[in-house]
């Protein structure tokens, strides 16, 4: 029987929650430890543990038939390939910043400026749009160092929560590409039922990482204020209470809308609220 591969992160910002997606798509497998491929015993899976920067390439090239990869390393290796899904983790952006006392405010004064970055390619382009003529220093980590050792004026680097730029004394003025984990295929349009298949399984969890399941008791009198409320997945399910006159609603709410309609149900006589996390959600 045919297997598929897919290349996650061997360690590091999205090796755990990769790890958590595929487990909770009920796959089976040891998790990486010494071997850096592991088998799916209930899925013709086989898992591949790898440095970032080398997924994309490892897709492209079809050695690796999924990855999953944060958009930033997809855009500084510039190879082609196809996103299938965006995975709503390794949420950041591309930013550059100077030292906090330095009043540039405006990008056209980069200008003949040193910028320093882990990713030169994305910033070239970025620098190329804007017409502006600056030197990048390459450099593989610890970027937000930069300024104060004099080596460079400004730094282009990811910015999640900002703690980093502000430990180093730094502000961020521009942001240069948003990004997150997304899986990827290749950049053909022949798919396989095995890629189909997980495909829907991580769609499945997607949707019910962001929805809730409430169960709620009303008078039939406010039935119809509830239910325009709680449109639910196709329409809620009504179960009579014992006691005469009134109802429950089984129905579905998004993560977002939680607490103001959680305050409208109320207001439109829904009592005894049950709200409770969903595993997956098949369409
Ligand atoms: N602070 C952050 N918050 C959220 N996501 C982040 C953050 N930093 C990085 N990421 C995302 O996670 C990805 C992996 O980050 P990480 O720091 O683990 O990379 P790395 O050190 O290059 O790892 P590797 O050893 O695999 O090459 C980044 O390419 C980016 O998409
Ligand atoms: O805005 P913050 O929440 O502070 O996150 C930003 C930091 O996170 C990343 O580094 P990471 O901690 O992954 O270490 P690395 O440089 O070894 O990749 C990134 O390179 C920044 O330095
Ligand atoms: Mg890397």
């Amino acid at each position: 029987m045919k297997t598929i591969k897919i290349a996650i992160q061997k360690s590091g910002r999205l090796n755990e929650k990769s790890v958590e997606l595929l487990k909770n798509c009920g796959l089976n497998f040891e998790n990486y430890k010494s071997s850096l491929i592991s088998k799916v015993t209930n899925f013709p899976l086989e898992i591949l543990f790898l440095r970032d920067d080398d997924i994309p390439e490892y897709v492209q090239d079809g050695i690796a038939d999924l990855g999953i990869v944060g958009e930033n390393v997809i855009a500084e290796t510039k190879v082609s390939t196809h996103t299938l899904q965006k995975l709503g983790f390794g949420k950041c952006t591309l930013k550059i910043a100077v030292k906090k006392d330095e009043l540039i405010s405006d990008i056209a004064e980069l200008e003949n400026k040193t910028i320093a970055t882990s990713y030169p390619i994305i910033l070239q382009d970025y620098l190329d749009k804007n017409n502006i003529k600056a030197n990048i220093r390459t450099i593989s980590g610890s970027v937000e160092i930069g300024p104060g050792l004099g080596l460079s004026d400004a730094i282009c680097d990811i910015v999640s929560t900002g703690a980093t730029l502000k430990s180093n004394g730094l502000v961020p003025f521009a942001d240069v590409l948003s990004s997150e984990a997304v899986l990827i295929t290749k950049n053909t349009n022949e798919s396989s039922h095995l890629i189909e298949e997980l495909l829907q399984r991580i769609q499945s969890v997607l949707r019910a990482k962001n929805t809730k399941y409430v169960v709620l008791n009303t008078h039939q009198g406010n039935l119809e204020k509830i239910v325009d409320l709680l449109p639910g997945v196709k329409s809620p399910t009504i179960v009579p209470l014992h006691e005469p006159g009134w109802l429950a609603v089984h129905s579905v709410i998004q993560e977002s809308d939680f607490w103001p309609k959680i305050n409208s149900l109320r207001k439109a006589g829904a009592e005894g609220i049950v709200v409770m996390p969903i595993e997956k959600i098949i369409l």
